[in-house]
């Protein structure tokens, strides 16, 4: 059975062990800084132990979920176990923090994975981009796998992560902003609030399958009919700047990104 740790059972670390531990394929062990949120994931049948070392010494591959913050001395911790002829690798989660950062704390040629899901992984229908140093890349089909078990993996160049990050690491966020904002619409035209909600996020979802085959413009253009009422929606929306204000998010949440590793 593969061994797998993970460092800090958040929501992104703790969504991943929780399916890792359902699919009953892998031996896990787990620690967190708060020893009280490892409970829930003993009673799952994962080793839950005391320190991060220890995970790491119990480990082939160990995922770090800590905040980017957090990251640097995580890496120092594990460090001993770490060594290149170990055959162990380390994945972080963290947005920002970079695979030189990292490798920086740990013995020279260390295997480095990055990973960039999003919080959509707590239903299985998560979304994750992976890289990997040169010592890391033969784990990157193992590290892809796991992923896998809670949505769709894809590998990127680290170049792009910090974008990336920006797109869909943050990216629920946006949607349950825009989601928000369509209900408050709906609501101010006169719908009740339970019923402006259940039409948006019914709205949401079925959306999002018809882009699975379609590009965007094909299903915008499928709904709008000339002189009609999504053409006037678009106008009005476009004159208060949306599109831009998109593009504006996106750019400052990169930055934010680069901005993390320290
Ligand atoms: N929340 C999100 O939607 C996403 C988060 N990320 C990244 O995932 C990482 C984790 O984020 P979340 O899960 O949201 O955070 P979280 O705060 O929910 O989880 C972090 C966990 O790490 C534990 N922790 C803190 N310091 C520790 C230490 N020294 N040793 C062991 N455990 C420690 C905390 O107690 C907590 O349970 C971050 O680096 C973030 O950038 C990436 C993509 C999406
Ligand atoms: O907001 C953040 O910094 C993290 C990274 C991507 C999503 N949440």
């Amino acid at each position: 059975m593969q061994k797998v740790g993970i460092i800090g059972v958040g929501k992104i670390g703790g969504s991943l062990l929780l399916r890792l531990a359902e699919s009953g394929e892998f031996e896990l062990s787990a620690s967190d800084i708060h020893k009280e949120q490892l409970g829930a994931f003993e009673k799952a049948g994962v080793n839950t132990v005391s320190s991060n070392l220890e995970v790491a010494e119990r480990s082939d591959l160990v995922f770090v979920a800590v905040k980017p913050w957090d990251v640097g001395m995580v890496m120092e911790e594990i460090s001993p176990a770490m060594i290149p002829e170990g055959g162990k690798a380390v994945a972080s989660v963290a947005a920002g923090v970079t695979i030189s950062n990292i490798s920086d704390r740990l013995p020279a040629g260390a295997a480095v994975l990055r990973v960039m899901p999003n919080v959509c992984a707590s239903v299985g229908l998560g979304s994750a981009v992976v890289t990997a140093n040169d010592a890391g890349r033969e784990r990157l089909g193992e590290v892809m796998g796991i992923f896998r078990h809670v949505g769709d993996v894809m590998e990127l160049p680290e170049r792009l992560f910090d974008a990336a990050t920006a797109l869909h690491g943050s990216g629920p966020a946006y949607v349950a902003l825009f989601a928000d904002a369509l209900i408050q619409a709906g609501v101010r035209q006169g719908i009740p609030r339970d019923v402006a909600r259940r039409l948006v996020v019914e709205t949401i979802g079925g959306t999002a399958v018809l882009l699975k085959d379609r590009s965007a413009h094909q299903v915008r253009d499928e709904v709008m009919t000339p002189g009609g009422t999504t053409a006037a929606a678009f106008v009005a929306m476009e004159k208060a700047g949306f599109v831009g204000a998109v593009h504006d998010g996106i750019e400052a949440a990169t930055e934010q990104a680069r901005g993390l590793g320290g």
